[in-house]
């Protein structure tokens, strides 16, 4: 990475903070105590002479203490947020590829969000079911146990860095499965613990590789720097305090040692408990915007190992293509609906404080990606993306009072709060509700069915229910002002592929709606959908 400054003599050019691209660079050049002229202005760097008789070592120790006076008056130190997902950094030559990704903007100077390496996360799930009945002798031959051994000290061999920096790890893992073992049970608290060996070991084996190539770098743990989270084990969520905290040390130590920081996504620690928790499943996108915001930088970037958002999941379609723009709303929406690509959560930071986020791949570096942002062009957008959310559960509760009865509704919703399930889509009539529920805040499968029977027990002290398993929520992501003709084009489809919808929802998004079919049939009807939206002409739609 370049250096921040750059001098010949008394001229030079320094590194500079803007804060939009837009913006002047911010520097005062008081210091010098003569005239100073900044005389060209490109990056972030700007170009400048100084008419006085000051020697050049005296111009850069001034530049210094300007340039760290600018810092501590509020600008933060750092240009950038750059996330890394386990696909990007999943062995050594990812790890080399990235590093060189990220020299390759010599002009910045980002904080890195790093995922656990490939598929760590789900190996170490496994390891820690398979603890909890293989008895402790057995630990050391789960097969999980031994392949994340072997990748991370591999990897650490390959980029030739010490393997001391992740033993102390993979020892600490190895005796948490010997406890899960001779506890027989894992409960949420220690399953977040036990995945947080996955973040904590890419972070240190990738900051060692920048140092060892001389690029000055510093590892850190989300819940040693002021990840404060609810105590919400396996999707907990990231509270106010944590803004202030996580930019105090991070600019703190920028400006005492600059490094580019290298973080753990995924974790941070619990407010009550002091726990390490996770924040869900792809939960590192939402520690990159929580960064972004906490600092106030510029852009939020998060590489993945596709062309950015696309027009559907690629696995279900392979001819999905790139958007090139998304509104927060719709990225938000697409991510809730069921888009594995961005965590459901991770716009919220970077619309609160208006940051755009720009999705791109690591393994396409020169592809445009996706910019997400507040606002966009909508004149011309129809629809912008097909989600699919598969192996849904659909309530249809009839009330069993007669018409006109209020409090109906408050009474369904409440026992939903009561036990805790929250509720992804609802469509009513004046007797009836039919609505279906999130699928991902019911971590285990004995507990979805115990939580079902638990809820329709509930509802029909009220109501007559009906709870209709495998069904999929196909949403519809796009300008729902245009509602209209996207419902004409989406019923055609699903009528000339003989499928019935089951239920209907437009919300209050203005950028979503909905349509829930069988599980058996959906795949088909995203397929037919993306055809008609995607493949042909615009005029041809709107005809
Ligand atoms: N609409 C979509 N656009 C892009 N990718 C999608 C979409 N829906 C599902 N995906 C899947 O999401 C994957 C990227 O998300 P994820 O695996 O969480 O990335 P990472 O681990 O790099 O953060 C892609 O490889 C793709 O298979
Ligand atoms: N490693 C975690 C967190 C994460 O964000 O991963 P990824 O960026 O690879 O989706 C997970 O697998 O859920």
């Amino acid at each position: 990475m370049a250096s921040a400054l750059q001098f010949q003599g008394v001229q030079g050019s320094l590194a500079v903070r803007r804060r939009r691209h837009h913006c002047k660079p911010q520097i005062g050049f008081a210091a010098f105590g003569a005239p100073v002229c900044a005389r060209r202005v490109w990056g972030n760097r700007v170009a400048f002479s100084v008419t006085c008789k000051a020697s050049a070592s005296d111009v850069i120790e001034k530049s210094v203490t300007e340039y760290e006076k600018v810092s501590s008056e509020g600008e933060t130190s750092f240009t950038c947020v750059m996330k890394f997902g386990g696909s990007s950094v999943a062995s050594s030559e990812r790890m080399k590829e990235v590093a060189t990704l990220i020299l390759s903007f010599p002009e910045e100077r980002p904080i890195v969000v790093l995922s656990a390496m490939g598929k760590t996360t789900n190996k170490l799930l496994l390891a820690g079911e398979k603890a909890v009945s293989c008895g402790v002798t057995n630990v050391s031959n789960i097969e999980e146990l031994s392949f994340i051994k072997d990748l991370h000290q591999r990897t650490v061999d390959q980029l030739g860095v010490d393997r001391s920096v992740i033993a102390k790890h993979l020892e600490e893992l190895e005796q948490l499965l010997k406890g899960i073992a001779m506890m027989k049970e894992l409960t949420k608290r220690t399953q977040d613990y036990l995945v947080s060996f996955g973040e904590c070991m890419s972070t240190r084996i990738f900051a060692a590789y920048l140092n060892k190539i001389g690029v000055k770098a510093r590892q850190y743990d989300a819940f040693e720097i002021g990840f404060i989270t609810t105590d919400d084990f396996t999707n907990a969520d990231i509270l106010e305090a944590t803004y202030p905290a996580v930019a105090k040390r991070l600019n703190g130590d920028w400006l005492s040692d600059p490094a580019i920081a290298i973080v753990t996504g995924f974790l941070g620690k619990a407010r009550k408990s002091c726990a390490v928790t996770t924040l869900g499943r792809g939960g590192s996108d939402l520690t990159a915007t929580a960064i972004g915001k906490a600092l106030g930088l510029p852009e939020i970037q998060v590489w993945k190992d596709v062309d950015g958002v696309l027009t559907c999941d690629p696995n279900i379609y392979p001819k999905a293509e790139p958007v090139p723009f998304l509104t927060f709303d719709e990225a938000a929406e697409l991510a809730y609906f069921g888009a594995q690509v961005l965590h459901p959560q991770s716009m919220r930071p970077a619309r609160e404080s208006d940051i755009p986020v720009r999705v791109k791949n690591s393994y396409n570096p020169k592809a445009p990606g996706t910019l997400i942002t507040k606002a966009r062009d909508m004149s011309k957008a129809v629809l912008t993306s097909i989600v699919l959310k598969r192996n849904v559960t659909m309530l249809d509760i009839v009330s069993t009072r007669m018409l006109g009865q209020y409090g109906f509704l408050a009474k369904v919703f409440s026992i939903f709060e009561d036990l805790g399930i929250s509720v992804d889509v609802v469509a009513t009539s004046e007797v009836s509700v039919s609505l279906t529920l999130d699928p991902s805040k019911l971590w285990s499968r004995e507990l979805i069915q115990q939580e079902l029977d638990h809820v329709v027990e509930e509802l029909e002290k009220i109501a007559v229910v009906n709870l209709l398993q495998s069904r999929s929520i196909i949403s519809l992501i796009g300008n729902v002002q245009r509602s209209s003709l996207i419902l004409e084009k989406a019923f055609r489809v699903l009528r000339t592929l003989g499928v019935t919808v089951q239920m209907i929802s437009q919300g209050a998004s203005k950028v979503n709606i909905s349509l829930v079919v069988n599980d058996s049939e959906a795949e088909q009807c995203v397929r037919a959908l993306h055809s008609v939206f995607f493949e042909s002409e615009l005029s041809e739609l709107e005809s």
